[in-house]
């Protein structure tokens, strides 16, 4: 947990799932939230933020683009820690709403994607309304239903968030547990501008974005070969497209070690020796600090040993 009294962006407003990592990692930071994920992370790009605290991936829905986009792109960032959190949905609406009255429903689309299957059961044919986050489509709500302004005159009559975000709005709970598949968790990420990497924990993370060293067949075999004759694990791979043309792809990738490790270290020299373009994102402590144990010959110790070795094939000695 950071302790110091930084100023922390994150996708809000309050009663957010990215709320709830943030009170993980900086309950007592100043907490500034912001309408979407790019204005969390320009604001930590601006200096009007110390950090932001966004989604990245969630273990249905995969990752979120937003994030990884905007990490790749633009003046550096740096992922300095992660929050797991485990993501249930209540529909919640104002009171004296019932079951039979909903029609439309406002979600963030990560949320409605996680919801779709219950939904459609529950309320057959109801749509879905975008929101910029779950908190955002309840507070919303609340707000309208407070002014005495009648059902349905934000557009929609219901919001899926989490449950203790609409008790904290006031909204009524029509149905619990609303999620597809219970046990999802949403991973968030800390991020910051580039300055000292978090020290080496041996349960660390190191986050990258990588262009394909070219266009021919075993391209994506000649990126992966860096990573898996370091005997480096990878805990996270996806595709994103580069946007200039269809079928070109870079890869947002998490590997298991640290910067400071010596297979990292030397898998991020491959990578740069043989792809075009190689965004370091940071090293950093996994959330679950579970640690890493590198496979056999692939131990720091394992790197100096083989390093004297050569070293001493020199013959600098005496003839
Ligand atoms: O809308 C929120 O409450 C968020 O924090 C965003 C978000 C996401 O982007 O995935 C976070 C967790 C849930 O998976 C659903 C929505």
């Amino acid at each position: 947990m950071e302790t110091s009294s930084r100023r922390y962006a994150f996708l809000g407003p309050v009663g957010t799932f990215t709320e709830a990592a943030l009170l993980q990692v900086a309950p007592d930071a100043e907490h500034l939230p912001m309408p979407d994920v790019v204005s969390a992370l320009d604001a930590v790009r601006q200096g009007t933020a110390d950090r932001a605290v966004v989604p990245i991936e969630n273990s249905v829905e995969g990752g979120v683009s937003a994030t990884l986009d905007t990490l790749s792109s633009g003046a550096p960032l740096v992922v300095v820690g992660e929050a797991l959190v485990p993501i249930s949905f209540v529909l919640a609406a104002p009171a004296g709403t019932r079951l039979e009255d909903v029609r439309a429903i406002a979600t963030h689309p990560h949320a409605w994607a996680q919801c779709r299957g219950s939904v459609a059961r529950l309320v057959p044919g109801a749509v879905h309304v975008p929101a910029t986050s779950t908190a955002a489509a309840g507070a919303l709500l609340a707000e309208r239903a407070a002014a005495g302004e009648p059902r349905g005159s934000v557009g929609y009559d219901a919001a899926l968030m989490a449950p203790h975000s609409a008790a904290a709005y006031g909204l009524q709970v029509l149905a619990a547990g609303v999620e597809d598949n219970p046990g999802a968790v949403t991973r968030f990420v800390v991020v910051g501008r580039p300055g000292r990497v978090p020290a080496r924990t041996g349960a660390d993370k190191t986050t990258l974005f990588v262009h394909l060293p070219h266009d021919d067949a075993g391209a994506l075999l000649t990126m992966l070969e860096q990573f898996a004759t370091r005997g480096v694990n990878l805990s996270r791979i996806e595709s994103r497209p580069l946007g200039d043309a269809l079928g070109r792809y870079a890869f947002s990738i998490d590997a298991e070690g640290h910067l400071e490790d010596e297979r990292i270290w030397a898998t991020l020299q491959g990578l740069h020796r043989v792809c075009p373009r190689v965004v370091f994102l940071g090293s950093y402590p996994r959330a679950d600090r579970r640690p890493v144990s590198p496979a056999p010959g692939f131990a720091d110790e394992d790197y100096a040993a083989a390093r004297a070795w050569v070293e001493s094939l020199r013959g600098d000695g005496p003839a």
